[in-house]
C-alpha cells in the first residue's frame, strides 16, 4: 500500500483558545488537495505545525511515513513550504537566492545552477533574474519564494495562499507550475479563498472550521453530501454554517 503523503492525527494546537481541535486529515500521494475555511478557522496554524514551524500541543503528524515531531530534519528534507509571507533576501537576485537556497541544502554547485535557470524559466522570472529582489513587487517576491521552495525537488509541497496578489499572467504561471509537479507525481496541499481555483485544481477539496475538519471529498461528492447541484461557493457556506452550529 503506498505511504499517504500527509497523515495527521489527533492535531490540537491552542492559543488564547484551541485553534486546532483533533484534528484529522490525510492527504493521499500525488494528489492536488486543497484546504477551504473562513478566515481564522486554523488553516494556516495547520500547514505550519505540518511544516515543523510551530510545536503542537498534541497529535501525531506523518510524512511519507516519517513522523515529522520526531524526525523534523528528515521531513523537511522532502517538504516545500511556501508562506503567504514571502521572506526572501532583498540584496540578492532572485539566481542568487535561488543558488544560495540550493547551497542550504548541499546541492553541488552545477545541478544548482542549471535548476535554478529551469525555475526561473518555468516562472518567468527571466526578465528579472539579475535584478535585486528588494525592489520586487509582492507577485514576483511570491514567485521568487516558491522558486526557493521548488530548488530541492520536494516531494511535498504545501502552500499557503499562493496566489493572493498575483495578476493574472503570474497566477497561471503558478498554477501551471504546480499542476506540472502534480503530473510528476508531486503531492501539493494548498490553502486558497479562490473558490473557483479550487474547484478547478484539486482532486479533493478539504474544509476546515474551528479547528476541525468538517467536510472533505471531490466536488461532485461534496455535492452528494449536500444533496444539491450547486456551485463551490454555496457549497462552501452551507457547510460553515453547518460546522459552525455543530461548534
Ligand atoms: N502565533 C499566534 N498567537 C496567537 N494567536 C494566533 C497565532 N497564530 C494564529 N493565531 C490565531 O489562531 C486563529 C487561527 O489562525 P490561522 O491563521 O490558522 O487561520 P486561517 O484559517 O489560516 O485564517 P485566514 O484564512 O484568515 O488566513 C486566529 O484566531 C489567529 O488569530
Amino acid at each position: 500500500m503506498t505511504l499517504p503523503a500527509l497523515a495527521i492525527s489527533n492535531l490540537s494546537k491552542s492559543f488564547d483558545r484551541k485553534v486546532v481541535n483533533d484534528l484529522e486529515l490525510t492527504v493521499r500521494a500525488g494528489e492536488f488537495y486543497a484546504l477551504l475555511g473562513p478566515n481564522g478557522a486554523g488553516k494556516t496554524t495547520i500547514l505550519r505545525m505540518v511544516a515543523g514551524l510551530l510545536q503542537p500541543d498534541a497529535g501525531d503528524i506523518s510524512i511519507f511515513g516519517i513522523d515529522a515531531r520526531k524526525d523534523p530534519i528528515a521531513a523537511k528534507r522532502i517538504v516545500a513550504w511556501v508562506s503567504d509571507e514571502p521572506m526572501v533576501y532583498d540584496r540578492l537576485t532572485p539566481l542568487e537566492y535561488l543558488e544560495f537556497v540550493a547551497g542550504l541544502w548541499q546541492i553541488d554547485a552545477r545541478t544548482a545552477e542549471a535548476k535554478a535557470n529551469e525555475l526561473i524559466d518555468w516562472l518567468g522570472l527571466r526578465p528579472h533574474a539579475n535584478e535585486l529582489c528588494g525592489g520586487f513587487s509582492k507577485g514576483m517576491l511570491q514567485k521568487v519564494a516558491l522558486a526557493g521552495a521548488l530548488v530541492h525537488d520536494p516531494r511535498l509541497i504545501i502552500l499557503d495562499e499562493p496566489l493572493t496578489g498575483l495578476d493574472a499572467g503570474s497566477a497561471r504561471q503558478v498554477k501551471d507550475v504546480l499542476l506540472g509537479k502534480v503530473r510528476d507525481g508531486v503531492t501539493v496541499i494548498m490553502t486558497t479563498h479562490i473558490l473557483e481555483v479550487a474547484e478547478r485544481m484539486a482532486e479533493r477539496i478539504g474544509v476546515i472550521a474551528h479547528g476541525r475538519l468538517i467536510a472533505e471529498g471531490t466536488l461532485a461528492e461534496l455535492r452528494t453530501r449536500l444533496g444539491k447541484e450547486s456551485s463551490l461557493e454555496d457549497i462552501f457556506l452551507d457547510l460553515v454554517a453547518e460546522g459552525t452550529e455543530a461548534a
